[in-house]
């Protein structure tokens, strides 16, 4: 039995039951704070239905949904529940996609009024041009319409779509983002897709709802109610986490719906857990108590320091650590694996400072200098589409042992490219015989790195079959190739214009980074792990855009009248959603937690820190302290 399915009962996991078992199965939203054992009431709860009405469920070739965040999260609580056959545990996009995908035609109908739409929209904003319409923008406005009108075209000859990361139309693939707009809307505009739907899954639940996208919550809420009592649909979240600008937040309850709710905090020390409650206290005021017996709750270890924002960051980031180190009852906050339970956990808003420290700095800059703002949030969440084919097959086939490594072989088949393993018909030992030949020369020009290398590797990975790359990616790489007819914006096209020119070796760092085997990690990517010892490092600067102000939260900076209106209108604001991405960070500490502000007017920042009453505990320490 796993960690979680072993851990005791709550109130919430038994009425969490009862609402489960009844002849009526009803709907309900779990509503709790970090580290109450969400993701544990869940597994739990997916684990009860598997074992008492997993014979029923068999009988009806019925199954329990549940929708997580990331693949990873899926495959842990699939574990959790011995990968039972019962349990369908996804991403909200694979799920999306293993609902429609049996409906073709609905798909082939809705990507031809997404094309249509796509033209008229050009055909709109042609019709408004002026004297001062630049040639450019003519030339790629006409191109783009001939295109779209080609993949209209093409549209009736598709017998079958697929499904992979970026969309091509004309060759009947389509991307994540039309998953997520279509799904939703078919099942809403379709009653007969919404009750197969109810059929196939009598339980649906949704981990970290916080953060999905609201149409998908509308469409799951439209399933049940049509249902009337046949599927129970559960939300677990927190609507304080939500740190993803498209999340849904706070979920509202429907008629005769549920709400369920955990105070208890099984996470974090007490000193940890009254910074948590005190960075709430200003948002929905919720307070949570330690779930510990007394005689197993630690006291634990709080400290924040304000340091000058100079370009000496990272070097009193250092002292700080070594300062802790020192003085802290919880041993080193030096050593360089937080995971292994020594070293501290560094949470920083994004990477500029860490992507100097760690050699990625040339690839900061090609995804942050440009202009695609999705390009440079998806680098920052360590999900943007040109690094697939690096993260996928080219950085591990070179990290492997070998050119004949087992692990290579298996990862080409699954990857689908020169060795397909759902290709019959191949030559085996000859495809065998290239993919080693292709192997090997990425290798050499891998291991030589250098400027471009990211351009040159990519390149020979794809002309030797080694790697598929996604339409946007080809038509980039091969503007008159297989995937010709694909619109590739021209921000996007300046951002890979840039990323080609890096050199290779950056994005193993980057990759070390994004997968939380360093020191370091994004405060976006921490969300739902916890660790020993957590700093959080605050830095306005080192922000984008003007997503997030930490010196506005902490009072240092005054608000700007854009920010004075959204507070007025109750609309998100800076203040709330900095507070939020602060919540998630000391909420992922378990005993011992630091919070460093680098300001540029330390004495007025450490004054208001102090005023704000954020940090409970003793005195604010400034960069004298810390050389002590
Ligand atoms: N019923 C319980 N009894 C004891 N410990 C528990 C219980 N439920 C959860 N825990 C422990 O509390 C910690 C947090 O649990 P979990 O990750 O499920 O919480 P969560 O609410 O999903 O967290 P977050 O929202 O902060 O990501 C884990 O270490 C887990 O083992």
């Amino acid at each position: 039995m796993t960690e979680r399915l072993s851990a005791p009962d709550t109130a919430a996991d038994i009425e969490l039951r009862g609402l489960l078992d009844g002849d009526e199965l009803g709907c309900f939203v779990m509503v709790a704070g970090a580290g109450s054992g969400k993701t544990t009431s869940l597994v739990k709860a997916l684990d009860h239905v598997v074992v008492k009405h997993g014979a029923r469920l068999r009988a009806r070739t019925q199954q329990v949904a549940c929708i997580t965040y990331t693949e990873v999260a899926a495959r842990e609580i699939h574990t959790d529940v011995g990968n039972s056959p019962l349990a369908a545990v996804s991403t909200i996009h694979s799920f999306l996609w293993s609902l429609i995908s049996p409906f073709q035609t609905d798909i082939s109908n809705w990507v031809r009024c997404r094309i249509e739409n796509e033209m008229q929209e050009i055909k709109d904003k042609q019709a408004s041009y002026s004297s001062r319409t630049r040639d450019t923008t003519i030339a790629k406005d006409a191109s783009a319409l001939k295109k779209l009108g080609t993949q209209l075209q093409l549209l009736s000859e598709i017998s079958r779509f697929t499904y992979g990361t970026g969309s091509d139309y004309a060759k009947g693939v389509l991307g994540h983002e039309d998953i997520v707009s279509m799904v939703p809307e078919l099942i809403l505009s379709r009653k007969l897709l919404a009750r197969i739907v109810a059929s196939k899954y009598p339980y649906i639940f949704v981990d970290e709802s916080q953060d999905t996208f609201p149409n998908v919550v509308h469409a799951l809420k439209r399933v049940a109610t049509q249902a009337r009592g046949a599927v129970g649909l559960g939300f677990f979240g927190d609507p304080m986490q939500q740190i993803f600008q498209r999340g849904v937040g706070a979920i509202s309850l429907e008629e005769g719906w549920r709400r369920i709710e955990k105070p208890e905090n099984f996470r974090s020390s007490s000193r940890v857990l009254s910074v948590v409650n005190q960075v709430r206290s200003e948002a929905d005021g919720l307070v949570q108590v330690s779930g510990r017996p007394a005689n197993e709750q630690e006291e634990g270890e709080c400290f924040f320091f304000v340091l000058p924002a100079d370009d000496r960051r990272s070097e009193r980031l250092e002292q700080v650590r070594s300062w802790l180190s020192r003085h802290s009852k919880a041993g080193s906050w030096s050593a360089d694996s937080a995971d292994t339970g020594d070293g501290a956990k560094i949470l920083m808003i994004v990477h500029r400072m860490v992507a100097k420290r760690m050699g990625f700095e040339q690839l900061y800059v090609a995804f942050h200098d440009g202009d695609s703002k999705s390009l440079k949030e998806a680098f920052d969440e360590g999900s943007a589409w040109p690094l697939k084919p690096f993260e996928e097959v080219i950085i591990p086939v070179c990290a492997a042992d070998s050119v004949d490594s087992p692990s290579v072989i298996s990862l080409l088949r699954q990857r689908g490219g020169v060795l397909n393993a759902e290709s019959s018909d191949v030559d085996v030992r000859g495809s065998l015989t290239i993919a080693r030949d292709a192997v090997a020369a990425l290798r050499k020009v891998v291991a030589a790195a250098g400027p471009g290398s990211v351009g040159s590797s990519l390149r020979l990975a794809v002309t030797t079959g080694l790697v598929v790359p996604d339409p946007r990616l080809s038509v980039y790489l091969e503007p008159e190739g297989m995937h010709s007819e694909v619109v590739l914006s021209s921000e996007a096209k300046e951002t890979l214009d840039a990323f080609m020119a890096c050199d290779v070796a950056e994005l193993q760092s980057y990759f070390k980074y994004m997968q939380q085997q360093s020191p370091y990690a994004t405060q976006h990517g921490t969300k739902g792990s916890e660790f020993s010892k957590v700093v959080v490092v605050v830095d306005d600067e080192e922000g984008r855009y003007n997503l997030y102000s930490y010196e506005k939260l902490f009072g240092i900076k005054d608000l700007s009248e854009v920010d004075k209106k959204n507070l007025a209108a109750g609309k998100d604001s800076v203040l709330e959603r900095t507070r939020r991405l602060l919540y998630v960070c000391v909420s992922r500490a378990v005993n011992s937690l630091a919070i460093v502000v680098f300001a540029a007017d330390v004495v007025a920042a450490r004054a208001a820190i102090e005023e704000s009453k954020t940090f409970p505990y003793g005195q604010v320490l400034t960069v004298n302290d810390i050389a002590l």
